[in-house]
């Protein structure tokens, strides 16, 4: 079995995975991986603590090799690990300069309009900055690097609200201007609602479910109505809550079947990334899944 990190020959994708699987000593962090990731799309990569999505996007980012199966990138990566390296004696200038020193492709002027953007002094030695102004000077770093696919592991973790919008606002205006992949691994799943339009979702280490956002979300629906054991349509139930007299039902309908027509007592409405995954972590946290 082929165990390389080969550029991807087919434009159309991104990043490819097949059958990719890691292993730390004798257990598995990553197991059976297979997904291909089209190019232009912002993926956000959601699992629990220890899922896997760390190893998953080293793996691709082809700094740790793997130990089954292949995993493919078409064109330059940057990865901008959770630590969000910066060397804590340099000026953010400085950093901007080992970035230019460094890679083969620069954009110095990208790379300042994004600190700009965030008014982060360039004078200021990296130490002497706040953990997400720091994690803005490695996301300018590695913008400036002018990636065809950028991997971002927990890029929204510091920072405040209002940063959190504004960042994904600007990662959505540069794959807009520029046409690269965005492959971002994330808690803040709320967050991502009008940012991700394709899902990847780790448990245990094995992919729950990945594909386009919208088909995957238009495959569920949320029905709320009177206490039962079963919801009012067929289908998969990923999650079931009830609570006094009422019963809620996250479904997967099945597919190639007209949509079902619920009526009387219940009610349906749409199912939100938020939704979706809190259910499928829910799923997977009670041992009925991966
Ligand atoms: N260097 C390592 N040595 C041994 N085990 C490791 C190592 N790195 C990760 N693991 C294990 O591999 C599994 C996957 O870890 P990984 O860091 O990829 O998860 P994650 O989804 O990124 O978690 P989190 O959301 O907490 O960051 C976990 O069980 C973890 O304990």
């Amino acid at each position: 079995m082929t165990t390389v990190v080969e550029p991807v020959e087919a434009a159309a994708t991104a990043v490819r995975a097949q059958a990719l699987g890691k292993r730390y000593k004798d257990k598995w962090a990553l197991r059976d991986c297979t997904f291909e990731l089209p190019a232009g799309r912002v993926a956000a990569l959601v699992g629990a603590n220890g899922a896997g999505k760390t190893t998953l996007m080293t793996v691709l980012a082809g700094l740790l090799r793997p130990d089954e199966g292949a995993a493919g990138v078409a064109g330059r990566v940057a990865f901008v690990s959770q630590e969000k390296p910066v060397y804590r004696h340099f000026t953010v200038a400085e950093m901007l300069r080992m970035g230019a020193r460094l890679n083969t492709v620069w954009d110095q002027d990208r790379a300042g309009r994004w600190l700009e953007r965030f008014e982060i002094p360039l004078d200021r030695p990296c130490g002497r900055l706040s953990g997400g102004q720091q994690a803005q000077v490695a996301f300018a770093v590695a913008i400036g690097s002018r990636p065809d696919v950028l991997m971002l592991d927990e890029p929204l973790a510091n920072l405040d609200p209002l940063a959190r919008r504004e960042v994904t606002a600007e990662l959505l205006g540069e794959v807009a201007e520029t046409g690269m992949t965005v492959l971002l691994s994330t808690h803040v799943v709320a967050e991502l609602g009008g940012v991700a339009d394709h899902l990847l979702l780790l448990a245990h280490g094995r992919l729950l479910a990945g594909g386009d956002l919208d088909e995957l979300l238009a495959r569920h629906v949320v029905y709320t109505g009177p206490r039962s054991d079963v919801p009012p349509a067929l289908g998969k139930v990923v999650e079931a809550r009830h609570r006094g007299g009422q019963s809620t039902f996250l479904v997967e309908l099945p597919e190639g079947r007209p949509r079902p027509v619920v009526a009387g007592q219940w009610a349906e409405r749409p199912v939100t990334l938020e939704d979706y995954v809190l259910a499928q972590l829910a799923a997977t946290r009670k041992g009925l899944k991966g």
